[in-house]
């Protein structure tokens, strides 16, 4: 049996420098933090926007490594007892309602190591269960809690935090959540993903794209694009832990997507995540917003910087036309790289008033020193899945980015950096 999530709770970083990332967050992309945690051996924050929660870690230095920590140390919820040598995303955490229950289950399934039992944390204002499983891509781990018996701010040992500093209002800045969560795989390892993911937390496989084939996935392997996506999806539970039986009730929760490059197309933007980040991992983060033209206006306008598609992308009469059609104008797309994909669909569940349905999406450049991680904008106006139009346009802005000097202007600034 698999362990059900009632809700994905927060997503947290192992950064060398909390303030550096974290003001990143807060200046750039209107986060608010809104809980901190700060012990000689520790220094964390916790950042918020919508219901999309960040918790920025200190990555622990090499010497602090193999201190056993004991399970009082808040920072053990986060599963950062491991040294890891760049900065990345590393914890994707869920609510459950019982924690040794969900846990039991993952034990009885194979390949599910823990890397922390059940355990409990508390302070004055309450108290949580928790535990930790490894997962099966790279350093990512799942912090499975039970918060509800907890009042304070975030989690116990955190002070709440009133904001100074606050990020752009809500009018400007509508993010609302997670919306998926992108990884970056090695070649031939999806299989055994998405049935980890299955087997252990009853995840569903869904198509990207209607031609798409179970078992191989949704394909680009030709035109200089090499890439396998594959996506899963799963339902929050209901409070007291049960599936609920009718569709209409089951709210989908944040998406996982799975992207293995395919070795046919040359090198490209997935392996050249997978050598800097010393392997397989977070690549992006969606986060969803309710006006992605406003969102993307203010954060450009704090400094944030995106990924802009080849300029035809905008000139080309039909997109013109999709964009004019879908309301939007296409210069102002083309200002911030918004991509747009439309399908045509046939059912009538969720149609927009064009009876079409539309995705919106433009990402960001890197966050973080190496060309790793980034952040994406998506709205998604009756569009559930993945467009094939936004992902190729995608690829090859990130492409472009790999090959002219931007990328190796930075590889080397790391270098540089290291050196001193
Ligand atoms: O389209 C999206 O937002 C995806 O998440 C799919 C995707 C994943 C990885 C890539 O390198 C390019 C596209
Ligand atoms: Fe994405």
């Amino acid at each position: 049996m698999a362990a059900y999530l009632s809700r994905l709770h927060h997503i947290s970083l192992q950064v060398s420098n909390v303030d550096k990332v974290a003001h990143e967050l807060v200046s750039r992309f209107q986060s608010n933090v809104f809980a901190a945690r700060r012990t000689d051996r520790a220094k964390q924050l916790a950042l918020r926007r919508g219901s999309a929660v960040f918790v920025v870690n200190e990555r622990p230095s090499l010497s602090d490594c193999g201190a056993v920590r004991d399970h009082r140390d808040a920072g053990c919820v986060f599963g950062t007892h491991e040294h890891y040598p760049v900065d990345t995303v590393s914890n994707v955490c869920f609510e459950v309602t019982d924690v040794p229950s969900a846990s039991r289950a993952l034990r009885d399934q194979d390949g599910c190591e823990f890397l922390q039992p059940p355990a409990e944390l508390q302070d004055d204002r309450g108290r949580v269960t928790f535990s930790i499983v490894r997962s099966p891509v790279g350093n990512v781990c799942h912090t499975l809690i039970d918060s509800s018996r907890y009042q304070g701010p975030f989690l116990p040992g955190f002070r709440e935090v009133s904001s100074g500093c606050q990020g752009a209002d809500r009018s400007r800045c509508p993010i609302t959540h997670f919306d998926h969560i992108t990884y970056a795989c090695p070649r031939s390892s999806t299989v055994h993903i998405t049935n980890w993911y299955r087997r252990n937390f009853g995840f569903q496989r869904f198509f990207i794209d209607r031609n798409e084939d179970v078992d191989e996935g949704y394909v680009l392997n030709h035109d200089g694009i090499g890439l396998r996506l594959t996506a899963m999806e799963y339902w929050k539970c209901s409070e007291s832990g049960i599936k609920l039986p009718f569709k209409d009730e089951k709210e989908p929760d944040c998406k996982f997507v799975i992207a293995e490059s395919l070795p046919e197309q040359g090198r490209n933007q997935v392996d050249t995540f997978l050598d800097e980040h010393r392997g397989a991992g977070i690549q992006h983060i969606g986060l969803y917003t309710e006006d992605i033209v406003k969102t993307a206006q203010t954060l450009s306008q704090a400094g944030v910087q995106f990924f802009s598609p080849p300029p035809a992308y905008y000139t080309e009469v039909g997109k013109q036309q999709e964009m004019l059609d879908a309301g939007y104008d296409p210069q102002t797309l083309s200002q911030y790289g918004i991509l747009l994909d439309t399908d045509i669909q046939t059912d009538t569940d969720r149609q927009t008033t064009d009876g079409q349905r539309h995705l919106l999406q433009v990402f960001t450049k890197p966050v973080f020193a190496e060309d790793t991680f980034f952040l994406e904008l998506i709205e998604r106006r009756g569009a559930t899945g993945f467009g094939e139009g936004n992902i190729r346009a995608l690829w090859r802005s990130v492409q472009a980015y790999m090959e002219n000097g931007e990328h190796q202007e930075r590889q080397s600034n790391n270098q540089l950096s290291k050196q001193r």
